[in-house]
């Protein structure tokens, strides 16, 4: 019997990946991937490129087909359907001021924890509308509709009338995943008095329509939402997610509602919830790093791996981009405890590794206030790649870590979604069955969880220190 085939896309910040699996067991056939141009204003037209090339030849055969896209990207479309304007992504920044003003004109940070989830900061689709109103009033009055980076991509494909799902509609800031409505009075505030038209929600399993080859395409979702479709998430499981930026993550049964903003209360892609944080700075932090040292990736590793824990006394708050949690948008990035002795590539290699996973522990801390129980970390994303990512993981975290083998998870996840739709199921196909053996990293010692608490503490004194950031305590 021939396998039926479904394929997932991952059209995230830095490149398109693709995966092409049987439908009934998830396992993976065929792959491809294609760059994204760099920058954090984007034509959308780039996206669709990329998809071009990353599926070249390979979706032959193929009966369905999910997109899992970078969250928040503000698509704007004018009445003729054709881009007003490059998209500004989720890790565009300009939109900061937009995101202090809207929380503090609608009723501060409980109003908007309660309403739409999520308190937004300048990554959220309606602050980015606010700056548009402000700064190119002629171009926003063109926009006739507004749509997310996957919703651009489904209704390419489709032709037909823009739809989005409850995952990724979660994320504009205009939207409630608990009413599972669009809360259009936020938006026409946000956007000047325009109320552009939004692409209807559609539930988990149904289709967004057909391509002109009659290959059936699933709602689709945001990036993380499908990455924890793809990884089948059950209760206890946290997800570190290390690609452009990084994510922690696990599914709830009920919205959060973190009045700190350090917690985004995202609905996921199967009628549940994603409380989620998320740092401007993952992966890059280390290739920034490495570049500056002079060394390859795998030299970098070696290096950070020849260094004590600790990396000699240095710590480096990596907001080499801003930041968003903490919310330090207009950040940079700083390096102290610098000695004659210390001030070694090695150290500076480690501290790199340490600062950039101590910002995600902070977020397992912030997610773990807000309701999520966390009895492994699943890592992933390209960053996971990284020996010595894999070496500090474990102590930083403080709990077991697990290496999914198969590396592009968002992918598989739209791939899943697919499925889901082509078999138009109660729940979704499981594939666990397929999924191989999920590397275990080390335990950590009970002394190397100790060390892993002190750099942690150590981080966010620095963080105290040099920005005046406080943890979350958990009040919602
Ligand atoms: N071995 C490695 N060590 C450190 N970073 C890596 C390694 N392999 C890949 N990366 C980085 O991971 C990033 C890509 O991760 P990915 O999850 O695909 O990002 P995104 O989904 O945001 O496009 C790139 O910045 C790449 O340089
Ligand atoms: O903004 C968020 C989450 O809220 C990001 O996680 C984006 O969804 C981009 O993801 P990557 O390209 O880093 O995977």
């Amino acid at each position: 019997m021939t396998a039926e085939l479904v394929a997932g896309i991952d059209s995230s910040t830095q490149s398109t990946k693709v995966v092409v699996c049987d439908a009934r067991t998830g396992e993976i056939v065929r792959t491809g991937r294609a760059p994204h141009p760099d920058g954090t204003e984007v034509a959308p037209a780039a996206w669709w490129d990329a998809f071009q090339e990353a599926t070249g030849g390979l979706l032959d055969g193929v009966r369905a087909i999910g997109v899992g896209g970078q969250q928040h990207g503000m698509v704007t479309l004018d009445e003729n359907n054709d881009v007003v304007r490059p998209a500004l992504l989720w890790n565009d920044t300009r939109s900061a001021q937009a995101a202090l003003d809207l929380v503090e004109e609608l009723g501060g940070p409980s109003a908007w924890a309660k309403s739409v989830g999520s308190v937004p900061v300048a990554s959220f689709t309606v602050t980015k509308l606010r700056w548009l109103a402000e700064n190119e009033p002629k171009l926003a009055d063109r926009v006739a509709r507004v749509l997310l980076p996957h919703d651009w991509l489904t209704w390419k494909l489709t032709g037909g009338d823009p739809v989005t799902d409850r995952g990724d509609a979660s994320g504009t800031g205009y939207f409630s995943p608990t009413d599972n409505a669009y809360r259009l009075d936020v938006l026409s505030h946000a956007f000047g008095g325009r109320t552009p038209e939004l692409p209807t929600v559609l539930g988990p399993a149904d289709a967004a329509g057909y391509t002109p080859d009659g290959v059936l395409v699933s709602a689709g979702t945001g990036d993380n939402m499908a990455a924890a479709l793809g990884l089948e998430l059950k209760p206890g499981d946290a997800v570190v997610s290390l690609g452009t930026s990084g994510t922690v993550f696990g599914v709830a049964e009920t919205g959060a509602a973190d009045v700190s903003g350090e917690v985004a209360g995202f609905a996921d892609a199967t009628g549940r919830f994603l409380p989620l944080a998320c740092t401007l700075n993952a992966a890059r932090v280390l290739t920034a790093t490495a570049a500056m040292l002079g060394a390859t990736l795998s030299e970098f590793d070696r290096l950070a791996l020849a260094a004590e824990p600790g990396a000699g006394g240095l710590t480096f708050l990596p907001y080499l981009d801003g930041e968003r949690t903490p919310n330090l948008p207009g950040a940079t990035g700083s390096l102290s405890g610098l000695t004659r002795d210390n001030m070694t590539p090695e150290n500076l290699a480690r501290s790199a590794v340490e600062g950039m996973l101590c910002g995600l522990a902070a977020g397992l801390d912030a997610v773990r206030a807000h309701g999520l129980d966390v009895q492994r970390v699943l890592l992933i994303g390209g960053g996971a790649q990284s020996r010595a990512v894999r070496a500090v993981a474990p102590l930083v975290f403080g709990v077991p870590v697990q290496l999914p083998e198969v590396a592009e998870y968002v992918a598989l996840g739209a791939a899943r979604q697919a499925a889901w739709a082509l078999a138009s199921s109660a729940e979704p196909p499981s594939w666990q069955e397929n999924q191989k053996l999920r590397l275990e990293l080390d335990e950590p010692t009970e002394a190397q969880r100790a060390e892993g608490h002190r750099i942690q503490q150590r981080h966010l004194e620095a963080r105290e220190a040099a920005y005046g950031v406080r943890r979350n305590l958990g009040e919602d």
